[in-house]
């Protein structure tokens, strides 16, 4: 049965969280692993919801996966990987956008692989003609079917010259990893360059493969015929640890994320400290804290790599309605990610959208009728509400806005932050936040 989260807010959030391995990571490298003759061995893995879907679908593969029970180390062996039945991989249809990922290794592999229709936050329509695009002219044959698609390659896979109309970090792991076993030199251009990318090509560099990445978002790729397992500790995760900053500032609070690394956040830490949040950096993690005084209003745009990643936009506008003045945020990534403020609203927020792009760089979406800037005027007091969670970063933007807000909430819906929230509910527990789970 669903769960319901009762929230009596007005605690500031005081401790430590770890975060371990990114949601945007992981569940790839899972999937890399596809491509060696040997195992490899994934460590850092967190439990999130993406994690077990994606153990869920190399299993119906035939990939052996084992969980060392001390260490938390992930081993996955493709020895034996095969050809799953189709209903199996249907009753996957809608959980996660990692799934088509799986199109190069499984052709590589097995010489066909059936996609089910894919799920993940909805936050726009996000298309997959970047992918089949790409795959298509790796020389790979995409047929639609009702639940998914077909996908295989009689003649092979040979490497190509590609382009990307806009630096999809989907789109560029699909190059990834469908180029470094295809036959000769792939060189993409206009790619996308988060360091979850950078990750995703330690890992295949470790298994083998010849990847360069110049600069102006080239990557060029020399195919090799075999690829052997990987050894690697994931990345932290960056979102993750934006998210409780975010948190620490909306309640007032001082949490230590463990784990956090600096190099991947310089964008947000940034932001962070425009807006009069603080932080102290050391060795194994970042300390986020609200150090008392008002906060400032920006104006922010989000943008791919290096740019603030969209991801850290929700729970970031929760705190910016706290801010004294008028704050701008422009999404130029997703066409439709600003659904959670209806609720924030009804918080007591005061934030408007708007369809023009309010912002310094006209984006894709500016001529197209999407609400996708926001105005924010702050502060506000917030007060508790009844919510139901929309999305993975927007029902963890609703959560701290109920942490702070006067009286209590009770929110449904919070099955889906654990696709992306390892062991939220004992972190805030944690954290000394007040709740009862129904
Ligand atoms: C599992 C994972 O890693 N998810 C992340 C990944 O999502 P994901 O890889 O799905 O995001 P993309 O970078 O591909 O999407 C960026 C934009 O490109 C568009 N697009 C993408 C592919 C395509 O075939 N056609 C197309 O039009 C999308 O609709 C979106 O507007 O990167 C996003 C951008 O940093 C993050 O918000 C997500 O958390
Ligand atoms: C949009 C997100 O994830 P996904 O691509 O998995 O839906 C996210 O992590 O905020």
């Amino acid at each position: 049965m669903a769960s319901v989260l009762t929230i009596r807010g007005g605690v500031p959030l005081t401790g430590k969280v770890p975060v371990r391995g990114a949601k945007n990571l992981v569940p790839k490298a899972m999937v890399a692993s596809l491509l060696g003759s040997d195992a490899s061995v994934l460590r850092n893995v967190p439990e999130i919801r993406d994690v077990e879907i994606v153990t869920s679908l190399l299993r119906l593969h035939g990939v052996e996966l084992s969980k060392d029970p001390v260490t938390g180390d992930l081993t996955l062996d493709p020895t034996n990987v095969k050809t799953a039945q189709m209903k199996d991989i249907d009753a996957h249809a809608g959980d996660s956008r990692i799934p088509i990922l799986f199109c190069g290794p499984l052709i590589h592999a097995i010489g066909e692989a059936f996609i089910p229709d894919l799920g993940g936050c909805r936050i726009g329509d996000r298309p997959i003609d970047y992918h089949l695009d790409v795959l298509r002219q790796f020389g790979a044959i995409v047929d639609k079917r009702p639940g998914g698609i077909s996908i295989s390659a009689p003649r092979g896979l040979k490497g190509a010259k590609l382009t990307l109309p806009y630096p999809s970090v989907g789109a560029t792991e699909q190059v990834l990893l469908t180029a470094t076993r295809a036959e000769g030199i792939t060189e993409l251009s206009g790619a996308a360059i988060e360091p979850e990318i950078m990750d995703l090509i330690a890992v295949l560099q470790k298994m083998g493969a010849i990847i360069s990445v110049q600069t102006d978002r080239v990557i060029r790729i020399e195919g090799v015929p075999e690829l052997i397992g990987f050894n690697h500790r994931a990345l932290p995760d960056r979102n993750e640890a934006a998210s409780w900053a975010s948190a620490a500032l909306v309640t007032k609070g001082d949490i230590y994320v463990e784990g956090a690394n600096q190099g991947d956040l310089t964008a947000f830490l940034n932001t962070y400290r425009k807006i009069g949040g603080a932080f102290d950096i050391d060795d194994d993690g970042i300390r986020f804290y609200h150090p008392g005084g008002s906060l400032s209003p920006l104006v922010l745009e989000t943008d791919v790599h290096p740019g603030f990643m969209t991801d850290w936009q929700q729970p970031l506008v929760v705190a910016l309605t706290q801010a004294e003045g008028v704050s701008i945020v422009h999404e130029t990534v997703y066409e439709n990610r600003f659904g959670f403020t209806e609720a924030l609203i009804r918080m007591g927020a005061n934030i408007q959208v708007h369809r023009e792009c309010l912002g310094s760089i006209p984006c894709r979406f500016g001529q197209r009728n999407f609400l996708h800037s926001a105005v924010i005027s702050g502060p506000t007091q917030l007060s508790g509400a009844e919510i139901d969670i929309p999305d993975l970063r927007g029902g963890f933007s609703h959560l701290i806005a109920a942490l702070a807000a006067t009286g209590t909430s009770r929110v449904t819906g919070i099955e889906l932050i654990n696709r992306g929230y390892e062991h939220f509910q004992s972190k805030l527990e944690g954290l000394g936040a007040d709740f009862d789970v129904e």
